[in-house]
């Protein structure tokens, strides 16, 4: 599949765009006009540097207004085509779009658009230059894909096409299965967004708010093998109008933007593996559905199975060490050992597992002077972990490479976009897992029954504007799937929150972005430079139980005002008795059906990161997002240096 880019995707000067296409790998690019047009060049100079970069140049856009017009109109629509046809002549684009008249006075006839389409496409022809018209989605009289066609089909030119957009086909409530019908070979452009279902005007949703494929909600992988059944064979191109983007850094929008598109890829050859399934047995549809296709595409490793977060690393001193191994001790962690040969301790409970990493000169080291104490690293316990990390490189995450010693195991990882590390591990056939070999294990120290035993989520906060681009990174990468936005109140603002997890939901984060600038979440991130792990929640069977043993062991627990339980008592026909326990261990509560949720945090360490004790009974299957509000207000009534993370 050749894969290209609409320079409208990116910010930047013009040159800046190609060089950033061309260093994530596009064959091709398509010119936005305004980039042309503010550039201090001549178009000659802009096909040169796409050459010297190995680009090709494969489109220019947009001819706007150009159909549906009165004779006077239409002469000016002549006129301006050939100015344009010049500069494409000069520019090296063999290719331009048309997009349907949005004027209110364009005129509602079928018979003139297509006549003046097919006068383009002449003029164009003449100079070896093709046309393709594309519905926009608040096109005055042409707002479809099959509208468009029909135009296409009765202008009957061989220089007029069709363009396919996947945000105007998608972002109507429009039928769009016929698209597999279209003849291959007179769809001579394909481009692709996402976006997310707002209840918005469609050019305001497509003017700020499309996003790359894999990030939104709409089916680009299904709308994308529609097209190809149909017999295109051209580019798949990105054109992605969205605000952050605009100020992004261009490098990295390019390099998300080639991940989405292997990740379309990858989803077209799951949605014809599903279809050949479907339509086994039912011979009339079998050859449809199975009729071979004429374009290679993205092929990468298929995902390791997830079995669950196997350790956490957080990057400590010897102080903040000591501090937290007093504070997961009284959570019930014991020390399970020590590292061969640096100053590395792993605490264990249940099957939770936390390195606390104070080795100088290390990957964790530079991370804590950075970040302060936080996590630097989550290893997630995989089937095989090499197909895992050869998965993610595929998709254009760097390997990572650690420092080895003696009778130590290298870890297959990988550097996530926000800086930190992702290690695959595996459970071997005597239970223990790979990682732990490095360990000189303790011989255990009294026995107690585990206040909790396996990690529930990791919730994370990312910098305004990186949500986008961690959920392709976990979609594409470890094939977890988002579930919807949330907004949470904090006392200072708002938290937009995503959670991404895995379908047996073994992993689960919830995905945290303040809005403004003053929220616990905002400080949290601008204090300690980056993303990072807001808090660990980990699953308990018994949360009444475990609450008694960290009171009785001194943990300090977030408190959560009386009104709560007044709230409480009014919303859910609760046991009173319940109500007073819950009162008492500041215990939170949650509804969803029939599942029922309890929950208590705990004060953030060094104003950093807090844990959270969990119990999902029934089938309980969200994180309390009801309760997050009062966690925020709760803990900004903590003395100030605890409420940053709040
Ligand atoms: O918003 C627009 O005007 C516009 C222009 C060109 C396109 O290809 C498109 O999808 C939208
Ligand atoms: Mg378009």
């Amino acid at each position: 599949m050749r894969r290209s880019i609409a320079t409208v995707s990116l910010s930047g000067t013009l040159p800046e765009k190609l060089e950033a296409i061309a260093a994530a790998r596009f064959d091709g690019v398509e010119i936005f006009e305004p980039d042309l047009t503010g550039f201090p060049g001549r178009p000659r100079d802009i096909r040169d540097m796409a050459a010297d970069l190995g680009l090709t140049i494969e489109l220019f856009q947009p001819f706007r207004n150009a159909e549906g017009l009165g004779p006077a109109a239409f002469q000016r629509t002549l006129h301006r085509l050939e100015r344009k046809l010049d500069l494409m002549e000069e520019l090296g684009a063999p290719l331009m779009l048309v997009c349907s008249n949005v004027e209110p006075d364009a005129i509602d006839d079928d018979g003139l658009a297509a006549e003046q389409l097919r006068a383009m496409a002449e003029r164009a022809g003449a100079r070896g230059i093709r046309l393709g018209y594309e519905a926009l989605a608040w096109g005055t009289h042409v707002s479809t894909f099959d509208h468009a066609w029909r135009l296409v089909e009765r202008a009957d030119h061989p220089h007029l096409g069709l363009i396919l957009d996947s945000f105007h086909t998608l972002a109507l409530p429009h039928d769009w299965s016929g698209i597999a019908d279209l003849p291959g070979e007179r769809i001579f452009f394909v481009q692709l967004a996402d976006a997310p279902r707002l209840d918005m005007a469609t050019l305001m949703l497509s003017r700020h708010h499309r996003c790359l494929p894999g990030q939104g909600e709409l089916n680009v992988g299904g709308f994308t093998e529609a097209v190809l059944r149909a017999g295109y064979t051209g580019p798949l191109s990105l054109e992605i109008f969205n605000d952050a983007l605009r100020s992004a850094p261009t490098r990295q929008t390019a390099k998300d933007g080639m991940r989405s598109l292997l990740h379309v890829e990858e989803q077209v050859r799951r949605v014809e593996a599903a279809r050949r399934i479907l339509s086994d047995g039912v011979a009339e549809t079998k050859s449809i559905a199975t009729a071979p296709r004429r374009v290679e595409l993205f092929d990468p490793p298929t995902p390791a199975r997830l079995d669950g977060v196997a350790f956490v690393e957080f990057a400590v001193n010897h102080a903040a060490q000591a501090k937290l191994a007093d504070e997961l001790k009284r959570l019930g962690f014991r020390r399970l050992g020590r590292h061969r040969s640096k100053d590395v301790d792993l605490y264990g409970m249940g099957d939770i597992r936390f390195v606390l990493n104070a080795e100088p000169h290390s990957t964790a080291h530079s991370y804590y002077l950075l970040h302060g104490a936080s996590v630097c690293a989550i290893a997630y316990e995989v089937d095989d972990p090499l197909r895992a990390v050869g998965r993610a490189e595929a998709f254009g995450c760097p390997r990572f490479e650690g420092r080895v010693g003696p009778n130590e195991l290298s870890l297959p990882g990988i550097r996530s976009i926000g800086g930190e590390l992702v290690y695959f591990t595996r459970r071997r056939a005597d239970g223990s897992i790979d990682f732990e070999t490095d360990f000189l294990l303790d011989d255990g120290g009294a026995a107690q029954p585990d206040a909790a035993h396996r990690i529930d989520h990791i919730a994370q906060v990312l910098p305004e504007g990186a949500l986008d681009a961690a959920i392709l990174f976990h979609r594409a990468v470890l094939d977890l799937e988002p579930e919807p936005v949330v907004v949470l109140a904090d006392p200072f603002g708002l938290v937009r929150s995503r959670a991404i997890s895995d379908q047996r939901r073994r992993v689960r984060f919830p995905l945290n972005i303040a809005s403004g600038r003053n929220t616990s979440a905002a400080r949290s991130v601008s204090t300690y430079l980056g993303a990072g792990v807001h808090h660990i929640a980990l699953e308990t069977s018994d949360l009444f139980a475990a609450a008694e043993r960290l009171r009785a062991t001194g943990v300090a627990i977030l408190p959560i005002p009386a009104n709560y339980y007044d709230d409480l008592a009014a919303r859910f026909d609760l046991d009173e008795d319940l109500l007073a326990t819950m009162t008492r261990l500041n215990i939170l509560y949650d509804r969803q059906g029939d599942g029922e949720f309890f929950q208590l945090y705990t004060q953030p360490f060094e104003g950093r990161f807090f844990f959270e004790l969990v119990e999902r009974r029934g089938g309980y299957d969200q994180y309390g997002a009801a309760n997050a509000s009062i966690r925020m207000a709760a803990s900004s009534q903590l003395g100030a240096h605890d409420t940053l993370v709040g």
